[in-house]
């Protein structure tokens, strides 16, 4: 199972929205990230047949997915960014609605329903109407509509908006369950959204693809580059005017800050401890901006 996406572009009259994206991608799941206005949305919306293209091609196993038209939509489930859901429908009805709409046979997706239900955790409540679930319920609800079709290529745009650390981690785990066999794409700012579960990151700046590596290939390159220093309040100001390193977290232990910072050599005059680079810190290298 192959998706290419061939010199990609979107404008929108004189803005250049995506810049001839170039990207291969096979079954796993990609962490496609990036700032406000980087061009998720548009790449996702033009990838799922809402948008269309300015230029450039999609195909998916060598067919052009602009030929393949309904047969394309069918292997593709999507997972919108959150919506005001129908409140008066149920779980249930809601997804024997979107069924319908995909046009599957009754019999499967009077299989399919109890099964996404059961998947998502939802199907003690199937019954209920969607005006009383909580954000993590319609996130939930919102995942199962999009795997409900069983599809071979996983549109995901930032899936644990608002929701809370909690309910951030269910959706995280959901999504590696019903990952398996299939391209799925997690489009977010939310860098943790992506760290444990993507095999490979899409980094994405003004329309422009930065770089498709693995996540332990992006943190090898800022081996020996990340600390962690201790530092007075006062002195606070000194690191962040300096430019010579990249501020990150900062944490407070009583008078005394930890400041996570990106920086060639470890700076002078500061209690410092060498940390292993992560996610944040190849997100915070690329867009500190
Ligand atoms: N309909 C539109 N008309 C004009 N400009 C647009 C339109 N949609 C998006 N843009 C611009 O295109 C660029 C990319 O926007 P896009 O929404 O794809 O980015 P994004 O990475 O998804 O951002 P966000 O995370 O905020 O949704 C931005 O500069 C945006 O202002």
């Amino acid at each position: 199972m192959k998706l290419e996406i061939r010199e990609l572009k979107k404008s929108y009259g004189k803005k250049q929205a995506l810049k001839g994206i170039n990207a291969v991608l096979t079954e796993g799941v990609y962490g496609f990230l990036g700032p406000n206005g980087a061009g998720k949305s548009t790449f996702m919306n033009i990838l799922t047949g809402n948008l269309k293209a300015s230029d450039g091609q999609i195909f998916y196993d060598g067919e052009n997915v602009a030929a393949m038209g309904s047969r394309f939509r069918e292997i593709l489930g999507y997972m919108p960014q959150q919506q005001s859901l129908y409140p008066n429908f149920t779980a249930e009805g809601f997804l024997s609605y979107m069924a319908a709409l995909r046009g599957m046979k009754k019999g499967r997706a009077g299989e399919r329903i109890p099964e996404v239900l059961r998947q998502v955790g939802l199907w003690d409540v199937a019954g209920d109407k969607i005006g009383s679930f909580s954000g993590g319920m319609k996130q939930r609800l919102l995942i199962a509509q999009a795997v409900l079709d069983e599809p071979k290529i996983l549109v995901l745009d930032e899936p644990t908006a608002g929701l809370d650390p909690k309910q951030r981690i269910a959706i995280r785990n959901l999504i590696s369950e019903t990952a398996v066999g299939k391209i799925v794409l997690i489009a977010t700012h939310v860098v943790t959204d992506v760290e444990s579960v993507a095999n490979r990151i899409l980094l994405i700046r003004e329309g422009e693809l930065l770089t498709d590596s693995t996540r332990e290939e992006l943190t090898a390159r800022l081996a020996g580059k990340v600390w962690e220093l201790k530092v007075p309040e006062e002195r606070l100001s000194d690191i962040t005017a300096s430019g010579d390193c990249l501020v990150g977290n900062i944490s407070r232990e009583g008078d005394l800050l930890f400041v996570r910072v990106i920086a060639e050599q470890a700076p002078e005059g500061y209690t410092c401890a060498p940390m292993r680079p992560g996610l944040e810190d190849v997100y915070l290298s690329y867009f500190n901006e």
